[in-house]
């Protein structure tokens, strides 16, 4: 029988996950548990880093961006002798399941802690939006307002100017942000990782658009795709318009969590810890079609895709 969980959150931070370790804390407190936070994802689990957590540590948390657990990249959770050794934390604190807040790199760690013994149950936090089993992950709603307010001021300045805008959105490998991001902020041109879409191509419809009277224009391109800078000077090279290069970055994943996000996030930490107690582990929580769901998390690794929202690149189409 479960009596103490643990809770951590991993990878990159997102608006939200404090409203989900509140959800949690609070949930299994309620049910009689007791709550061990891990500060700093895996690291911390490795080295030991954990605090008794009461509903006092969590109060005037859900209105606040980052984690309050803290967070880390910790490649090195890949080794086995490193999971070992954070195993071993856990059942010296005798804490029995363990509830893990990230990304899909994070459920790669609780898929792996899972099949060593330790009951763990996976909650999607990432502002990516590109884990596989839920429509959306925790900070994904708030990332998108912060995005599309950045690509309003840009509309404001390159209009003036009658320049053209690169805006590079984060997303890692996945377009949801760049694409949702472009029909709310109505940017002319779309470059996604999901969809072959060269500079020449592009180039052609900038062509079009100035010819058709466009005198401004805000390309949304995610990440990693192309270097933002270069891909300017290239345009203007080809078009001389005045074409400038800005990179969103780190203030994407910052600030204050959406309302949806922190229902969300409450909805899905209080389902983890029931999940729980009904005898699940090696879980991932989503939410599909407004309802809560968990699968396997070997599945959703292996198995299960995002699908790529290819009725919303056609409306953004549409748009133009
Ligand atoms: N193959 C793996 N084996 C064991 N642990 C892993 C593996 N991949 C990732 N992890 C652990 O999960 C952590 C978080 O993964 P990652 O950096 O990919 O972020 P994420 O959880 O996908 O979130 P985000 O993409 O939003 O930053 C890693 O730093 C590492 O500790
Ligand atoms: O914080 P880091 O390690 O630089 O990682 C940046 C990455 O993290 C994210 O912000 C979240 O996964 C991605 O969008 C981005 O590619
Ligand atoms: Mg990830």
């Amino acid at each position: 029988m479960i009596k103490i969980i643990g809770i951590l959150t991993s990878g990159g931070d997102a608006p939200g996950m404090n409203a989900a370790i509140r959800a949690v804390t609070h949930t299994a407190l309620n049910k009689g548990l007791n709550v061990i936070g891990i500060q700093d994802g895996f690291l911390g689990l490795f080295k030991n880093r954990m605090i008794q957590l009461q509903k006092s540590n969590v109060s005037n948390i859900i209105n606040r961006g980052g984690t309050l657990l803290g967070s880390a990249r910790f490649p090195e959770f890949s080794q086995k002798d490193i999971r070992l050794t954070s195993i071993k934390n856990l059942y010296q604190r005798k804490i029995d399941a363990l509830i893990i807040i990230g990304g899909d790199g994070s459920y790669i760690g609780a898929k792996y802690l899972t099949n060593m013994g330790l009951p763990c149950i996976g909650i999607p936090g990432t502002i990516d939006n590109d884990v596989a089993g839920t429509d959306y992950s925790i900070g994904y709603f708030t990332a998108l307002e912060t995005i599309v307010e950045a690509i309003d001021r840009l509309q404001d300045t390159s209009a003036s100017h009658k320049r053209i805008s690169i805006v590079e959105i984060m997303g890692r490998y996945c377009g949801d942000l760049t694409l949702a991001a472009s029909i709310a902020g109505g940017c002319e041109f779309i470059i996604l990782p999901e969809i072959t879409y060269t500079k020449e191509n592009l180039l052609i419809d900038i062509k079009k658009s100035i010819k058709n009277g466009k005198n401004h224009a805000v390309i949304a391109i995610t990440e990693h795709l192309y270097d933002v800078k270069k891909l300017a000077r290239y345009i203007q090279e080809k078009t001389k318009r005045e074409t400038r290069a800005t990179t969103l970055g780190y203030i994407q994943r910052g600030g204050t969590p959406v309302v949806y996000d922190r229902i969300l996030a409450s909805r899905m930490g209080s389902y983890a810890v029931k999940l729980l107690l009904e005898g699940y582990q090696g879980r991932c929580v989503g939410i599909i079609n407004e309802v809560l769901v968990h699968h396997d998390i070997n599945n959703a690794l292996k198995y299960m895709k995002k699908p790529f929202k290819s009725d919303w690149l056609v409306t953004a189409k549409n748009l133009y």
